[in-house]
């Protein structure tokens, strides 16, 4: 299903992922036995049947859905919709799916006036059922749906199933609802009904993508650490970061990828950037990822990675199985453009993408590659489940809580405040005092 190679990444290192075992062996003990929340997205396929009614039962009503959802709730959706329907689906594509996941007044004011809200469906999703961009835009498209004549029946949330406001205005509505296991953070949620009900509005095998996660799962509880992708993997991760290796790139040979180096993004730097460790010592864990896409970024990033400063580690995403679409033979007179007669573009990308992990090779960069057997669901199913289960491999080596997100909440604390939420109203003063500071210290100049 997928193929990881390490050889130019451990160059001769093995040896030192000694110390990464006892952390290998907890985790696959937990692992085998579905401790880890991340596990929970195997047991997802169960809602798979209901979640595939309602798809139907609103895909006969609207041509376009909007999915409303931020961060976990939006960017597997992103990466699942262009990896298996590509980035122009949307032109030709029936229905349409489209994810706003930012507050944007601009996007807001185009989608109103885009959109014939006649026959288009709302999607919101939140895992906590409070994120307020999510929730202002729901509040917001909401009351356009409904002045469209839109159905509160057909809204569908998806949410925790715990006492939140979304659960409560969606019994009020009336609305469709799937639930998400609640210990399942929303990063890791991606195949569970925030990324299977989408799929199943553009007929996308929700079973087949827990499959290819389902394989991963197997292989690497049952491999011991000289042959486990994950171990060899992860211990050289966390090698490197020890020896000053503070960004990961990853280097994703397809656009039809890019979303998924969104994705992997916010998976990578919540769960392992951290201040504290399980017992509380401050550690300040983490490396920074930084998601490209080949060939598209040979020609703006690579000059750094190859002669800039050697803080990176380098993964290669490629896809195996590619479409044959063979160059014809012209300008055969002009030495430029000759030499494409008779080769396939697949072929190019492959020389590319193997061109470039040589010469970073040969700079001495530690380079990594997992190859995608091909573009399907069960592909993508186990290459969400083997990064989710790599960054969880790591948070164990390095001692850190990979499900929770101490750092963001501050900000949305005061977002809270300043923006007038009731139970925040006693903090209010005290953020508005900080405001102010900081303002008073803004140094502008005008150009
Ligand atoms: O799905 P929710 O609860 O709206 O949260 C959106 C995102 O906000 C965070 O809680 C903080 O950035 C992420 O972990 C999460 O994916």
């Amino acid at each position: 299903m997928l193929k990881v190679d390490v050889g130019h990444f451990l160059a001769g290192a093995e040896e030192e992922l000694k110390i990464y075992q006892e952390p290998f062996f907890r985790f696959q003990e937990r692992l085998d036995s579905c401790a880890y929340p991340f596990t929970l997205s195997l047991e997802e396929g169960r809602k798979i049947p209901a979640m595939e009614a309602v798809a139907e039962r609103l895909r006969s009503a609207y041509e376009t859905f909007l999915v409303l959802g931020i961060g976990g709730s939006s960017l597997g959706i992103k990466a699942l919709v262009q990896f298996l329907k590509g980035p122009y689906y949307n032109l030709a594509g029936s229905p349409r799916l489209l994810v706003l996941d930012n507050i944007s007044p601009h996007l807001a004011r185009q989608l109103t006036d885009l959109l014939d809200w006649r026959r288009t469906g709302l999607i919101y999703i939140s895992k906590s059922g409070s994120t307020p961009e999510t929730a202002a835009n729901f509040i917001y498209f909401y009351q356009v749906y409904r002045e469209a004549g839109g159905r509160p029946q057909d809204l569908v949330f998806i949410c925790d199933p715990g006492d939140n406001g979304m659960n409560r205005i969606a019994r009020e509505l009336g609305a469709e609802v799937f639930h998400l296991p609640p210990p399942l953070p929303g990063r890791y949620s991606v195949l569970s009904p925030v990324g299977l009900f989408p799929a199943a509005l553009l007929g996308i095998s929700g079973e087949e993508l827990l499959e290819g996660a389902r394989r991963v799962h197997e292989v690497l509880t049952a491999k011991g650490p000289e042959t486990n992708p994950l171990f060899l993997l992860g211990g050289g991760i966390c090698y490197w970061s020890a020896r000053g290796k503070n960004i990961h790139v990853l280097f994703n040979y397809e656009t039809l990828l890019s979303e998924f180096g969104f994705w992997f993004m916010q998976l990578w730097a919540e769960s392992l950037g951290k201040k504290l460790s399980l017992t509380g010592a401050e550690v300040r864990a983490g490396t920074t990822p930084l998601a490209c896409v080949g060939t598209t970024d040979q020609h703006s990033l690579l000059q750094l990675f190859k002669e800039g400063p050697d803080d990176k580690i380098y993964g290669f995403v490629t896809i195996e199985e590619k479409p044959e679409v063979v160059l014809p033979s012209l300008f055969t007179t002009e030495k430029e453009y000759a030499y494409f007669g008779g080769r396939t573009l697949g072929e190019q990308l492959a020389v590319e993408q193997l061109a470039t992990e040589i010469s970073l090779v040969r700079e001495g960069r530690p380079c990594y590659h997992v190859a995608l057997h091909d573009v399907s669901p069960a592909s993508l199913g186990a290459l969400f489940y083997f990064f989710e289960a790599l960054v969880v491999f790591v948070a164990e080596c390095w001692q850190v809580n990979p499900f929770d997100q101490p750092g963001v909440e501050e900000g949305k604390q005061i977002t809270y405040a300043l923006m007038g939420r009731k139970d925040y109203e006693a903090r209010r003063p005290q953020f508005e005092a900080l405001v102010e500071e900081f303002v008073r210290r803004r140094r502008i100049y005008t150009v």
